[in-house]
């Protein structure tokens, strides 16, 4: 089964607030977007994604974005994280109805190919499935096969919500990758000790980040 990925990007300057002690105000813009180049390019290096689109309305990032070879998709509805997937899915359908569609976070540096093929693979097998972030409490990624709408329920808590909402939860192990979001100097350090991409590494040797 071949997959279109939808991953969410702010708007660069807004991005990652808990992030503000580990890199300032100065760098975190291109800290933020090196993490959604190395999520990018990953996905598009995945044998089970046919295409990436992302959803928003950073220039900078847009443009960057597009040069890896995603799509580009401005978040016309501007009602937060939700509202943007559901859009991104909606505009992938009108284009190809049935398309399967997976919402990715765009904050996963440490992001490997195969480990997103496995839970790409393993999430075909149902109508709707998520994985839980490293946390434990919220969701990185998740899927809607043919025909299923995309329903999407990220947010502080999000596992829960998306269980509740009838989505299978995928338990797979030697997956961390797909779950090491970014949110904290902390999960940058964990991602660090998972070995993130190239771009995400060069910034990350400018800062001052312990245990990098
Ligand atoms: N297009 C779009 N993407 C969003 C929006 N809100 C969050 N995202 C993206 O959704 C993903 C998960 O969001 P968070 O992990 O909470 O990231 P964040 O909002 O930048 O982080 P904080 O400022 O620290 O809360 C990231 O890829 C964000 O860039 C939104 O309103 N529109
Ligand atoms: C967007 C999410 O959370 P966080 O802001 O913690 O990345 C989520 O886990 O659904």
């Amino acid at each position: 089964m071949q997959w279109t990925l939808v991953i969410p990007l702010k708007p660069l300057s807004r991005a990652k607030s808990r992030l503000a002690d580990t890199a300032a105000d100065g760098v975190r813009p291109g800290l933020v977007l090196a993490f959604a180049q190395d999520t990018v390019a990953a996905a598009l290096a995945c044998e089970a994604v046919s295409d990436v689109v992302v959803v928003t309305d950073d220039q900078r990032a847009g443009r960057a974005l597009a040069e890896l070879g995603a799509g580009v998709v401005p978040d016309a509805p501007a009602r937060g994280l939700n509202a943007a997937l559901a859009h991104g899915a909606s505009t992938v359908r009108r284009v190809r109805p049935g398309a399967a569609v997976a919402a990715l976070n765009a904050d996963l540096p440490a992001l490997r190919a195969a480990e997103l093929q496995r839970v790409l693979s393993a999430a075909a097998e149902f109508p709707r499935a998520f994985l839980a972030d490293a946390a434990g409490v919220g969701t990185t990624l998740l899927a809607a096969g043919a025909d299923e709408e995309l329903r999407p329920g990220f947010g502080t808590g999000s596992r829960a919500r998306h269980r509740a909402s009838g989505a299978r939860e995928l338990l797979l192990a030697d997956v961390d990758s797909v779950r090491q979001d970014v949110d904290t100097g902390d999960d940058l350090r964990a991602a660090l000790a998972l070995g993130v991409g190239p771009r995400t590494a060069a910034v990350c040797a400018e800062l001052p980040v312990p245990g990098a």
